[in-house]
């Protein structure tokens, strides 16, 4: 596994990464999330070689990344969204061999490797098709494949999904789920918190360079203390309707376009809509919303780290 401990990163008097303990076990993916400028990228540039910790010690699978870059290197790959990594005027298996080659994989391993990769992420029909007319989501699995030609144990992957179309974007959840089932141990940045919770067994928060949680996403909802929201909308919005609705609870609020909504501990869905049709309301939808990783997230990110940590 990936073990960071008491890592800590300065950039001058700036503290990008402070006292971070963090694991990326192998067989699953594992989420690094955190606003903007909460240190994700340095701590993966860190882990990835590029850049040197302040304090702490880091372990890529028993390796000193300080002491030993290159046998790090050869257990990891980074990939970095929307960036260009890949020749545009080679095909994408000759992409995939010219990078096996950088990493001195052996012709008769990286020839069928090569081939197993373009199959994995859905390339093999266009294999030997420029790069040049690949589409925007081809390139970015053609990018995964080249991230895997050294068979790395650990793949980091730093918004890879960063401004891909819905469609490609899944595509390429899918191949990232792949991995960790064929055992590689994946760490993933993404903004796209609904991603981080279909792919992650694991996340950390980060905030301001600072551990704020950590745990599934499913505990994370549940330590931030966020809560269903349960949407009624009536035809009409009498105002014995509004006094009923706005009685049952303090927190009943009214949106627009008549729509009553309370968000609480325990399921007031049947209560608050018998209330409501009590009242002489008739109902035109319920809807019961579920607190996801992004209510989780931004909850933490408005509490001070003190409170937290
Ligand atoms: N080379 C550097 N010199 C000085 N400060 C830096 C350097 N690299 C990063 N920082 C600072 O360290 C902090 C963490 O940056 P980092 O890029 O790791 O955050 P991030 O969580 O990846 O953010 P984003 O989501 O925007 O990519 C930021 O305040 C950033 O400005």
């Amino acid at each position: 596994m990936i073990e960071t401990v008491h890592l800590r990163k300065e950039f001058g008097t700036k503290v990008a990464v402070h006292d971070l303990n963090l694991t990326v076990p192998l067989g699953r993916v594992t989420g690094l999330l955190g606003l903007n400028g909460a240190g994700k990228t340095t701590t993966i540039k860190i882990l990835a070689t590029l850049l040197r910790q302040t304090s702490g010690t880091v372990s890529v699978g028993g390796l000193d990344p300080v002491r030993q870059p290159r046998a790090v290197r050869r257990r990891i790959n980074l990939i970095a969204g929307g960036e260009r990594m890949v020749y545009a005027r080679m095909t994408g298996r000759e992409n995939l061999w010219y990078f096996g080659q950088l990493y001195d994989v052996p012709g008769r391993v990286l020839r069928p490797r090569v081939a197993e990769l373009l199959d994995l992420v859905g390339l093999a029909e266009a294999a030997d098709t420029r790069v040049e007319r690949y589409s925007r989501g081809m390139a970015q699995r053609l990018s995964i494949a080249r991230g895997l030609v050294n068979d790395p144990d650990y793949l980091l992957l730093d918004e890879p999904t960063l401004g891909l179309d819905a469609p490609i974007a899944r595509d390429l959840r899918r191949v990232v789920a792949a991995l960790a089932e064929r055992g590689k141990g994946v760490l993933l940045t993404s903004h796209y918190l609904a991603e981080v919770e279909q792919l992650c067994a694991h996340v950390y928060v980060i905030g301001d360079g600072r551990h704020l949680a950590e745990g599934t996403p499913a505990e994370l909802v549940a330590q931030t203390g966020c809560h269903r929201t349960v949407r009624v909308a009536v035809v009409e919005l009498t105002p014995r309707v509004e006094a009923a609705a706005r009685a049952f609870a303090p927190a009943v609020r009214i949106a627009p376009g008549g729509v009553v909504e309370l968000s609480g501990p325990g399921d007031v869905a049947g209560a608050l809509t018998s209330t409501i049709i009590e009242a002489g309301g008739a109902l035109k939808g319920l809807e019961i919303a579920e607190p996801t990783l992004e209510d989780a997230i931004l909850a933490l990110n408005d509490r001070p780290a003190a409170v937290i940590a």
